[in-house]
């Protein structure tokens, strides 16, 4: 069969024309199976078909892709490696819907999306579904409109007119109103135009927030108020920007006696850039060390909240080892010790209680570091938000609470900075753990049975403490008999039943504190290898590091407590392992895909199986 070679084609023209093997792979994908000819190839190109067969030939020479004769005249070709055009990325948008949905995404791809996007359903065939909504425009943490848009083009692989010109006025939705100091000292809000302070600010606002008008686009507010004006305006759909020029206190030499990585020494740029803003890593990625370089940087009078006490001690003791400062500089105020330095540790509950406040609000701090700050729109800790300071930084590995609000955490404190975990996994500042799902089946016919006959608080334990995952619990800890491991469960007399069954010691609110610290002690040091823990080692408590994370029961109410947990293997020591058990067929099962998505949606890998309930494999020496 000769092939007419087009009239319009120049003489000389090379027949083996380059052909990108992407291409090829795209025509397999258009032609619906793992082959192709060299017709269909160029039926789905602008290739002739014996450019397309010259063009196959010399992509073969290359081993990407195999030729099978099938008759005479005609050979398919195929990718050496199925696997290549199986599990490709695949970027898939629907502007209308603001939805994304990739693929295979690979991490980096992943950590793209969580800065512009949320992560709305996972496939088992490794397909994601992303949305984009308001408040994933308003929270990007990105420079400028251009470096956002140039992020969206990379991941989506075209331009959408439709898509960005929504972005683009979401994104100068986020830029009408802002916070600034008058000249003469007193706060401003100002709104880009006469139209919004009058039809939306004004409306909406009342006297105890507005002093008086300055102009009709500029108001005088109450500077005891500004937080319930920039948590208004963001309900009405307007994020304020928060530029008022707070003094900073007493300035403090402070020198940092370790290198900041680069990232860490980006995240202080940028966030010494905006003054405010919340470093979102992994546990472990350097979030604490990063702040302490902002500190440094910074240089004023730094209040930092914590959750707890054991958290403001930990605190002290890495300042001490980390940088020049001393004990003498650093004042620890809370339940146990009531002192105010240049650097002063509180907890949040101490910052929010009426008889400490005025002792805070009357000091001018340069920088307030909010630890774990997921903790602060909570009604206790939302008051520390209002605190005067010049500067606000937050701390966290999960920016999410059960009631969704973290879009709170950024309005109170400031714009995410850091969210790309995908770079953090790639340098092996942090291990990423891999997550896996095991649904395990009834351990007997009674427990099944009873689930089925209750509801509510009793149904979910029925399911969490289902007695078949003891066998799995043994089957994780043989299956890494190396790795140091944490198991952690929801209701304590399960914990005591399980601590008894693999013979670890328990730890709950109830165990002592010097107990407590004895056991994480012996387990730090590799004296005990597993650990059963409850709830105490959700936060608040430093648990020691550990290679595998076995959740047996109680992802907890939160999705924050889930990535909390799995933080707990995120340690950059080895493979971090994390193994969730959910009752198959129940609530539980539903309930953990929930939070796992959420973690899949902050770049951590999970993967599901069934677990059959087998013997535990044989110890190997
Ligand atoms: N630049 C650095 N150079 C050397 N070690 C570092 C650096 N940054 C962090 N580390 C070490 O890595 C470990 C984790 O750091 P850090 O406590 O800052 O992480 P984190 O994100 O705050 O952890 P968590 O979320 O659990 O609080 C610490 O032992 C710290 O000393």
């Amino acid at each position: 069969m000769t092939v007419e070679e087009p009239a319009d084609r120049d003489d000389d023209s090379d027949a083996t024309t380059e052909l990108e093997l992407d291409a090829v792979y795209d025509a397999i994908d258009a032609v619906g199976r793992p082959h192709l000819t060299a017709t269909e190839l160029s039926r789905k190109t602008d290739l002739t078909p014996d450019e397309a067969r010259a063009a196959l030939e010399g992509i073969a020479d290359d081993g990407d892709i195999e030729r099978q004769d099938v008759s005479e005249v005609e050979s398919v070709w195929y990718p050496t490696d199925i696997a290549e055009v199986t599990d490709r990325e695949r970027v898939v948008l629907f502007p209308d819907r603001r939805e994304v949905v990739v693929e295979h995404p690979d991490q980096f791809t992943r950590a793209q999306l969580s800065q512009f996007a949320r992560l709305q359903d996972t496939n088992r065939s490794g397909g994601y579904v992303y949305e984009l909504r308001e408040e994933d425009i308003w929270a990007a943490p990105h420079e400028s409109l251009e470096d956002l848009l140039a992020t969206m083009r990379d991941v989506l692989g075209e331009r959408s007119p439709h898509l960005e010109e929504w972005v683009t006025s979401q994104w100068e939705r986020a830029r009408k109103f802002r916070l600034k100091t008058h000249e003469d000292g007193y706060v401003v809000l100002e709104a880009e135009s006469d139209d919004l302070m009058g039809n939306v600010a004004r409306p909406k606002l009342d006297d105890d927030h507005l002093r008086a008008p300055i102009s009709d686009s500029e108001s005088w507010v109450n500077e005891d108020a500004t937080a319930e004006i920039k948590r208004t305006l963001y309900e009405a759909g307007y994020p304020v920007r928060d530029d008022r020029d707070l003094e900073t206190g007493d300035a403090i030499e402070m020198d940092l006696r370790l290198r900041l990585r680069d990232y860490q020494q980006d995240w202080v740029e940028r966030f010494t850039e905006q003054g405010s803003g919340v470093f979102v890593g992994p546990p472990g990625s350097g979030k604490t060390v990063a702040a302490m370089g902002a500190m440094a940087a910074i240089g004023g009078e730094t209040l930092i909240l914590v959750p707890s006490r054991e958290l403001a001690t930990q605190w002290r003791d890495e300042l001490v080892r980390h940088t020049s400062l001393t004990d003498d500089d650093i004042g620890e105020y809370h339940g146990g010790e009531k002192s105010i330095c240049p650097v002063t540790i509180a907890t949040y509950r101490t910052a929010g209680m009426d008889r400490h406040r005025k002792l805070f609000d009357q000091r001018k701090w340069g920088l307030i570091v909010y630890d774990e700050v997921h903790h602060v729109p909570s009604p206790i800790h939302r008051r520390s938000a209002d605190l005067q300071t010049k500067h606000r930084l937050g701390l966290t590995a999960t920016p999410t609470r059960e009631s969704d609000d973290e879009e709170e955490i950024f309005t109170l404190v400031g714009p995410p900075i850091g969210t790309d975990w995908g770079k953090l996994f790639d340098e092996g500042y942090v291990s990423e753990p891999e997550v896996e799902i095991r649904l395990v089946p009834w351990g007997n016919e009674t427990e099944q049975s009873e689930y089925s006959s209750t509801s509510g608080h009793d149904r979910r334990q029925a399911a969490a403490s289902n007695t078949g995952k003891v066998d799995e619990i043994r089957y994780a800890l043989a299956e890494n008999h190396a790795a140091k491991a944490l198991v952690f469960i929801e209701y304590l007399d399960q914990g005591e039943a399980i601590s008894e069954a693999i013979d670890a010691p328990f730890i709950s609110g109830e165990t002592p504190h010097a107990r407590r610290e004895k056991l994480f002690d012996e387990f730090r040091r590799g004296e005990l290898d597993t650990l059963v823990v409850s709830r105490v080692g959700d936060e608040g408590i430093d648990l020691p590091d550990a290679e595998l994370a076995i959740v047996a029961s109680g992802l907890g109410g939160s999705r924050r407590q889930g990535a909390q947990r799995a933080g707990r293997t995120m340690r950059p020591a080895g493979d971090a392992r994390m193994v969730i058990l959910a009752t198959r067929g129940t609530t539980e099962e539903d309930f953990v895909r929930r939070q796992m998505r959420h973690l899949a949606s902050k770049g951590i890998r999970v993967t599901e199986t069934e677990a059959e309930a087998v013997e535990p494999p044989a110890e190997t020496e």
